[in-house]
This record gives structure tokens, C-alpha cells and sequence, in this order.
């Protein structure tokens, strides 16, 4: 009990965030050095290229689960049929998930190591993320499409990043946030203005999807991807999970509804698609008033079994990375120099507000203006 008490104040303390974050960046910026020498490979031999990128990219974003299942204790429970259970992690899938919780990433990154596709994971992210050191690196790499969030500038790369994964070597998950940006009240009471004039049905617990990014890549990836997994996510209690609570060792409960649903069901027509995916979002509704109402989502419920190499993973990069900087750290404060301990001081300054930056990405009320109509014609 007493031990547990400790681990968990331990968990809290500023100096334990300090090194998580110093190995995530440093084991970060390795492994884009490694992927940037992977550079040569790509035209002599492009799978193997992309095969080692996806191990390359399993090592950073496999600390992140890590530190949601084994630093938090965060528990993930799927509610599923069984049949379509069998099938996860053996097929090429699209995954429509609703945006609600700054952690939805790591949520998503952690059923993808369950079923061990996290190396090959993709996403249609904005543009904006392609830029955050580590993460956003590693993914260049990783082929993940990147939209601008502005379908006339987008059409042609989202379609030409999507056919290049056609032959992609590994089973991958693609993921798309039909809504496109995070949900708050405002974005919400707009888009539900944009439904009523579109004459569809309100949503009360998710904005209303947009369709294109949906429709091209079902047409783009038919015949690579063999279904849709609709998911929808919620957090036991209501809680509202953040990243920063993640790293204090705070433990949440994700709940995960999926439906398999076979892509051939999924009509070709570009305005049927759209209004498919409309009803989709209606029925995604439900099961998320169906949680409000019984805490639970419908069907069987299982906990897909933890792995244990995201920790390996971890253990093995803070072996690495800690013992070389106390080394470093006792130097410097034996070398007796001023200048060299206002240096060392500066840099890892620089190194926590670069890391607070990022951490910034995931918190909602720094969310972009997307789906904010008023905001963005004041903007203009
Ligand atoms: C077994 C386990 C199963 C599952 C496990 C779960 C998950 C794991 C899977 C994979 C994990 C992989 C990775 C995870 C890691 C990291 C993820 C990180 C996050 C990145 C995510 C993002 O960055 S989200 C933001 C970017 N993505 C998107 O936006 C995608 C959705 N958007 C689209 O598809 C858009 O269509 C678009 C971006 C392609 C183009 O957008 P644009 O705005 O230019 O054009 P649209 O045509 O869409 O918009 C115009 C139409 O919209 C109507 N409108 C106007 N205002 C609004 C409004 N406020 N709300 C809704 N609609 C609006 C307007 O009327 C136009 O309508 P039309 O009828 O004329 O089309
Ligand atoms: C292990 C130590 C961890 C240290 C901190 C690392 C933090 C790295 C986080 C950067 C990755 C960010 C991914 C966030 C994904 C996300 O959720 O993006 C939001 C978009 O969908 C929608 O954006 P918006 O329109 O602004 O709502």
C-alpha cells in the first residue's frame, strides 16, 4: 500500500516529467537521424525502406502507449463482435473515429500496438502536425497523408498519398476524424447550424463529419482496405483525460465501441457515400447516448491482452539515454564553470518549453479555428 503511495507521488514529481521528456526527444531525434539515412534506400529498395521506417516509427510512438498503459495504469476495454475480432490486426482497415479528448492519439496508438499494427499506422492529419519535431518527422516517413484542411489545395496530394499506399508492405489502420478538428460547444452549435441548413438531423455528441476526406479515401483504398472500422471512444466518469495527467500517472478507463463493417457495403457514388457516412454519424450519436444512459457501450466486451515491447522499447532508451546524462550533469557541476552550467541550464530550458510546445498540440482550448466560421472570417 505504502509503495504504491510513493509510486504514485513519484509519479507527480517535476523531475521524473523532466527525464521522460528528455528521453522521448533525444530517442526522438535519433531515430529521425536513422529515418533520414533510410533516405538512399527508398529507390533501390522501397519496401524494405518502408518496412524499416515502420520499426523506426514503432520505437517513438510506442512510447507514448507505453506511457499510457504501464506509467498511467490507463485501462482499454473494446466492445466488439467477436468474428470481427479475429479479423483485427489482419487486414487493411479505415477507422472513422469522433474527436473528442486530447488523448484520442494515444488512445488510438494503444488498440493499434494491441493488435500490432502500431508501427504502420496511418492518419489523415493537418498539415500543421507535419511540423512538430519527432512526431510529425517520424511521419513523413511513414507516408501519412497530410491535408491542408482547404479541398481545393488538397484533392490532388490527399488522392496521390492515398494510391501510394496501395502496395504498402505491412497491414496498416488508416485513421480519419470525419469531423475534422476537436469538439467544443462552439464548433458544435456551428455545425449543427451547417445541418439544419443541409437538412440533416442534429448531432449532440459529435460535430457534423465531413465527407470528402471519407469518400476519397474509400475510393482510393478499395481493394486495399477490406473494411471500415466505425469506433467510437469514450472515458469512463466522465473524465476528461489530458496528456499532462497522463504524465502525472493519472489512470483513466477508455472505453472502445467497434463495428466492422465491410467495404463493399459502403456505396460507390460519391453522394451516397457522403449521406452513408451522415447516417453514420447519426447512429454514432446513439451509441454515444446509449453510453450517457448505461455507461457502457452495446455488445460483447473484451480487453484486448497488453504487450509487453512498448515498455522494452522504453526501458531500453532510458537505459541509454539516463546513465550518459548524470554523467554529464556530474561533470559539468565538477567543472566548476559558470559558463558552462548558465549553458546547460539554458539548453534544457530550451528543451522543457520546446516540450511544453508540443504537449500544447494535443490541449483542446489551443484547438485551431477549423470549423469556427466567425472566428475565421475575423481572421481574414
Ligand atoms: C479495433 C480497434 C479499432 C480502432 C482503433 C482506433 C484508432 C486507431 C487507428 C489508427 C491510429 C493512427 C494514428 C493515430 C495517431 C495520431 C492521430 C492524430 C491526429 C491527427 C488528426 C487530425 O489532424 S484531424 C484534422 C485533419 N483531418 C481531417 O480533417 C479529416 C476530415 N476532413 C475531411 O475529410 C475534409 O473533407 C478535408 C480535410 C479532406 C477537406 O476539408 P475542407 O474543409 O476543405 O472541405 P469540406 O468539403 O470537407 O468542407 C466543406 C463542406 O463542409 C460544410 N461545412 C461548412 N462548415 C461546416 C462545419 N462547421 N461543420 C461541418 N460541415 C461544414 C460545407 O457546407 C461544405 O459542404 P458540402 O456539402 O458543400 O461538401
Ligand atoms: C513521452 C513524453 C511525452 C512528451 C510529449 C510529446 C507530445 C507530442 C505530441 C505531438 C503529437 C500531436 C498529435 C495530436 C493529434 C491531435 O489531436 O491533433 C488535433 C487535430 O486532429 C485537430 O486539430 P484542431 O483543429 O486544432 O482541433
Amino acid at each position: 500500500m505504502i509503495r504504491m503511495g510513493i509510486l504514485q507521488v513519484l509519479k507527480t514529481q517535476l523531475l521524473c516529467h523532466l527525464i521522460i521528456c528528455y528521453v522521448f526527444l533525444v530517442s526522438g531525434l535519433i531515430i529521425n537521424l536513422l529515418q533520414l539515412c533510410t533516405l538512399p534506400l527508398w529507390p533501390i529498395n522501397k519496401q524494405l525502406a518502408r518496412k524499416i521506417n515502420c520499426r523506426l516509427g514503432y520505437s517513438i510512438s510506442s512510447q507514448l502507449v507505453a506511457l499510457l498503459e504501464w506509467w498511467s495504469g490507463t485501462e482499454c476495454t473494446l466492445f466488439t463482435a467477436p468474428e470481427s475480432y479475429k479479423l483485427y490486426g489482419k487486414e487493411n482497415a479505415i477507422v472513422v473515429l469522433n474527436h473528442n479528448f486530447e488523448i484520442d492519439f494515444m488512445t488510438g496508438w494503444t488498440f493499434c500496438e494491441r493488435f500490432g499494427v502500431l508501427g504502420s499506422s496511418k492518419v489523415l492529419a493537418k498539415k500543421e502536425l507535419s511540423y512538430v519535431p519527432v512526431i510529425g518527422w517520424m511521419w513523413y516517413f511513414l507516408e501519412i497523408v497530410f491535408c491542408k484542411r482547404k479541398w481545393e489545395e488538397d484533392r490532388k496530394t490527399v488522392v496521390q498519398s492515398l494510391r501510394n499506399l496501395r502496395d504498402y508492405p505491412e497491414n496498416f489502420w488508416f485513421l480519419l476524424h470525419c469531423e475534422g478538428t476537436r469538439f467544443t460547444e462552439k464548433k458544435h452549435k456551428i455545425s449543427m447550424e451547417v445541418a439544419e441548413k443541409k437538412g440533416l438531423p442534429k448531432l449532440k455528441y459529435h460535430l457534423l463529419p465531413r465527407t470528402k476526406g471519407f469518400c476519397v479515401t474509400v475510393q482510393n483504398l478499395r481493394g486495399t482496405a477490406t473494411a471500415v472500422y466505425d469506433s467510437t471512444l469514450n472515458f469512463r466518469n466522465n473524465e476528461i483525460p489530458t496528456l499532462l495527467g497522463v504524465l502525472n500517472g493519472k489512470k483513466y478507463h477508455a472505453d472502445l465501441y467497434v463495428r466492422r463493417i465491410p467495404l463493399d457495403k459502403i456505396p460507390e457514388d460519391e453522394s451516397e457515400c457522403a449521406a452513408w457516412l451522415y447516417k453514420l454519424y447519426q447512429e454514432k450519436d446513439e451509441f454515444q447516448e446509449h453510453y450517457r444512459q448505461t455507461g457502457r457501450f452495446p455488445g460483447p466486451v473484451t480487453s484486448p491482452p497488453l504487450r509487453p515491447w512498448a515498455l522494452l522499447n522504453w526501458l531500453f532508451w532510458v537505459c541509454l539515454l539516463v546513465y550518459p546524462l548524470c554523467m554529464l550533469l556530474l561533470q559539468l557541476l565538477l567543472s566548476g564553470s559558470t559558463f558552462t552550467v548558465i549553458c546547460t541550464s539554458a539548453f534544457c530550458l530550451a528543451v522543457s518549453v520546446g516540450i511544453r510546445w508540443m504537449i500544447g498540440q494535443t490541449e483542446i482550448d489551443k484547438s485551431s479555428n477549423y470549423g469556427n466560421k466567425e472566428m475565421q472570417m475575423n481572421n481574414n
